[in-house]
């Protein structure tokens, strides 16, 4: 542990989307998600009691605008933001007017510079303790997948400054973060490639059979179904992607391991095999984690 602050969890993602009424449908008709409110060209969707799980602009360039995670306390927020600006991650507070509009306490943002992401953070999510979940029992905002060019400058500051840690990993090519001292296996992961790029949302569901209702309904939409159903080694999780209108690849995984704050076994090495992506043996289409870029505006 090297940064003052601790997090709680994955909080919400922002995605530019070419057509806002298109992947509105698909992200609350096929993936499940609710509409809580819209505001423009921008549009507010959860699958938890948090106020916003994703966000959906309209915009030129599909991709990932940033990843948002909630913090422990007012304190935690206080001290990140005088530990980033020492580190020279140049954060910045949201005014009360942007945070309102998020509907949390106080929100911060910066810009990681080895893969170019927007990280946000904040505390005091306004929760709404009688949400229902839609017609897949969507259990949270799992996490968020980058592909990266300098793995070891990204993995570097993810894990040496902003207290990721890694649970599993292929040395230099892959890693699953969790996000300290929060339980699960991965709220982040990068994987190694020729540049930067989004790879994949997921959603965890807490039924086994939203995965198989998802691979029928996904086809009958004529959704590109572009890896599984599968297990995948690292986290346990049984596994579906499939793309959105633009392209970007969204997951549902159901199961994933968790870790205690103290005594967490240590980081297994794996193998970049097939079977270890897939103890099932099927085999990424192409389109897997290829489309969206990672956006130069949060
Ligand atoms: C196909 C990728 C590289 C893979 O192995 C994914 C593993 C997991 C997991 O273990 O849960 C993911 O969720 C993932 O990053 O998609
Ligand atoms: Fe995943």
């Amino acid at each position: 542990m090297t940064a003052p602050f601790r997090y709680r969890r994955l909080s919400y993602v922002a995605l530019d989307v070419s057509d806002l009424e298109q992947s509105l449908g698909f992200y609350r008709d096929l993936v499940g998600l609710t509409v809580d409110r819209r505001d423009g060209d921008t549009a507010y969707l959860r699958c938890s009691e948090l106020p916003q799980n994703l966000v959906l602009r309209e915009g030129d360039t599909p991709g990932l605008a940033r990843a948002a995670f909630e913090l422990e306390s007012q304190a935690d927020l206080d001290r990140a933001y005088t530990y980033l600006d020492d580190e020279g991650f140049a954060p910045e507070w949201l005014t009360a007017e942007e945070a309102g509009e998020l509907k949390v306490g106080a929100a911060l943002r910066f810009r990681e510079p080895g893969c170019g992401l927007h990280f946000e953070f904040h505390v005091e999510p306004e929760l709404q303790d009688d949400f229902e979940a839609g017609h897949t029992a969507i259990a949270r905002l799992g996490h968020v997948v980058l592909n990266v060019a300098d793995f070891a400058t990204v993995e570097g500051s993810l894990v040496g400054k902003l207290n990721f840690l890694i649970s599993d990993h292929v040395p230099g090519k892959i890693a699953f973060l969790r996000a300290f001292p929060n339980k699960y296996h991965h709220s982040f992961a990068i994987l190694t490639g020729p540049s930067d790029g989004y790879n994949h949302v997921n959603f965890m569901v807490s039924d086994i059979d939203d995965v198989g209702r998802a691979i029928n309904r996904m086809k009958k939409a004529e959704v590109p179904i572009v890896f599984g159903p599968g297990r995948h080694e690292p986290s346990g999780s049984i596994f579906l992607y499939f793309l959105d209108p633009d392209g970007m690849t969204t997951e549902y995984s159901f199961g994933m391991e968790e870790f205690e704050e103290e005594g967490a076994r240590p980081p297994r090495e794996l193998e970049a095999k097939p079977e270890v992506l897939d103890t099932w043996g099927s085999i990424p289409d192409p389109r897997f984690g290829k489309g969206g870029a990672i956006l130069a505006h949060a």
